[in-house]
Formats: C-alpha cells, structure tokens, sequence
C-alpha cells in the first residue's frame, strides 16, 4: 500500500475496484473491457465512455493512457479523474456533449505490476520498468522504428532497456493489440490520445526518435497542427509544449508508434511538479491530487475538439 500520508492513490485493486463501481453507477455510458494482461497476469483495464456504450458508434474516439511508468502514480489519478468527470458529471451539457459524440477510453495503469511493487512494502522503490526480468522500459519498447536512434538502452540494468524485441513486454503487446483493433474497416478510430507520465509539467509530440520537425512520416504542415494544439493545450494548463525529441531523444516511445503506425494525434503530458530534482518529484502528496488533475480539464477538452477536426 501507499506510505502513510498518500492514501489518496489508488492501488491497483483500488483503481479496478474505482472502474467498477463507476460501470455500476453509469451502466448507459461507462463500460470496462480489457487491454489484455501485464507479465505477473495482472488485467490491464479500459473504460470505455460514451452515449449508448454497449455499441461501436461512428464517432472519432479518443485515448487517454495513464501509468506506463511505475512510479508516476500521479498519473493514474489523472486517467481516474477524467473517468469521473465524464461519467458523474454527464449532466453537464459541455460534458454531455463530449461523451454523445465520442468515445473515450481510459487506461488508469498500463503497468500495474510496476506500479503495485513499487508501493506494496509501504516505502517507494522509485520503480519505473515493467517487472519482466530486470524490467523493461515500455516506453522504448514500442514497434516504431523501435532502437533505432540511440534513445534507449540495450543493457537489461538500465532503466530505459528497451526489452529483447519491440513488443517484447506483455503491457506494451497489449496496448499495441487494443489500438490495432481499433481500425474498422481500414480506418482507426481513434483519432486524437494523451499518454500521461510525470514530472516536469510538459506538453510533448513526435518524434522522439528525432530531432527533426519534418521527416519520413511528419510533414510540415502536420508538425503545424501538433504544435498548434499542442501549444493551445499548455496555454491553458501552465505546461511547456515542445517537440518530444527537444527534451531528449527516444526511440521505441508510444507517441512515435501512434503517429507514425496510426496517424493518431497523440501527446505525451509530463504532469506536476515542475522540477523538484531527483525522484521526490514522482511523490507528491496526496493533497495535490484533485489540483493537479483538475488543471488538465481544458486540455482534455480541447483534445476531444481536434478528434472531430
Ligand atoms: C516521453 C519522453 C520524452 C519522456 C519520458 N519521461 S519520464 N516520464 O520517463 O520521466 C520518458 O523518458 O519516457
Ligand atoms: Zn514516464
């Protein structure tokens, strides 16, 4: 469980239990399927949100991740707070509107065995790899261009090791397979994702893998639209937005995979703090939960506008 003082975070049994109840109390518009299962046979759960949930509607969807890395547990809360807000709060006629012509999913934890040892003794392990071995990085272990360009590691010790294969981690295969069937009839439907992490309070988009805004999959006018967005977005939560790659260079990263396989407007949200230096940065107190996840609510908004762009 989480040390004393951060009861506040949900532990993995506490956020299937928190997707639960809210199917149960929102059967209309809030349903739970599976992304499949992380390596120690945990479920990797997705909410889906929308009008008349029990049917694949044609209307553009959009993703929200949460929890790629281990101890970014700030996250997780974000991909709640965003189910509660489009679940308890449908009567609002903006919310209302969103969740009638989309279809949102949720990912509170894409790495719950990671998530869950580096809480269970009660003390934080700074944990961020999967638990595969000596751990794999899921985000340098995505299909595009994956170890191509220096922006992961090859050493198992490392804490961006890339695994032995693209795919190669159960939780990324998974995430991969859930987007994969998400393209009916030769189009994906999901048109617009946030991948959440913390820390440093940053808007990211492709590439990574590169430095360069125009590239084999990325057109100028394409790289506008990101920056556009993604600028608008930071306007309104406080973030810096920049290319990926101008924080430091990945390779096998989730955004480079969802662009460059799928076309999918897909973002990366450093979240709170700022800068706290070293790994207290990935801790923060429980108190800051509601504030920290309720100051993404624009951008989330804004992100489900693009979808139908
Ligand atoms: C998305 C990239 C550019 C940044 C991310 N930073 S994190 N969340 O691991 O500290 C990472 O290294 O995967
Ligand atoms: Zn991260």
């Amino acid at each position: 469980d989480f040390p004393p003082g951060d009861e506040a975070y949900h532990t993995y049994d506490e956020m299937v239990a928190e997707l639960d109840k809210t199917v149960a109390d929102h059967p209309d518009i809030a349903a739970k399927v599976s992304a499949g299962k992380s390596f120690e046979g945990r479920d990797i759960p997705v909410l889906k949100v929308s009008d008349n949930v029990a049917t694949d509607e044609d209307e553009p969807e959009v993703l929200f991740d949460c929890n790629q890395h281990a101890r970014e547990h700030l996250t997780t809360e974000m991909c709640l707070h965003v189910a509660q807000r489009f679940t308890d709060n449908y009567a609002d006629p903006a919310v209302k509107d969103s969740v009638d012509n989309r279809e949102i999913w949720i990912i509170p934890s894409v790495n719950p065995d990671g998530s869950s040892f580096d809480v269970e003794s009660g003390e934080y392990q700074g944990w961020r790899k999967n638990r595969q071995d000596q751990g794999t990085d899921t985000n340098r272990n995505w299909g595009h261009k994956w170890g191509c360009c220096g922006g992961s590691s090859d050493d198992p010790a490392d804490e961006t090791y890339r695994g032995t294969a693209a795919w190669s981690a159960p939780e990324t295969a998974a995430m991969r397979d859930f987007i994969d069937s998400r393209v009916v009839g030769g189009t994906q439907q999901i048109k617009a994702a946030v991948d959440f992490h913390t820390y440093s309070e940053l808007v990211l988009w492709p590439f990574g893998h590169t430095s360069d805004d125009v590239t084999e999959g990325m057109t100028q006018q394409e790289y506008d639209r990101f920056a556009k967005v993604g600028t608008e977005m930071a306007q309104t939560n406080g973030y810096t937005p920049q290319q990926s790659s101008d924080l430091y260079i990945t390779d096998g990263d989730s955004l480079d995979w969802m662009w460059g396989q799928h076309k999918i407007l897909a973002f990366t949200f450093e979240m709170y703090p700022s800068s706290s230096g070293g790994l207290d940065g990935f801790y923060p107190p429980g108190d800051v939960i509601e504030r920290e996840t309720a100051r993404n609510d624009a951008a989330v908004d804004i992100l489900l506008r693009e979808a139908g762009a």
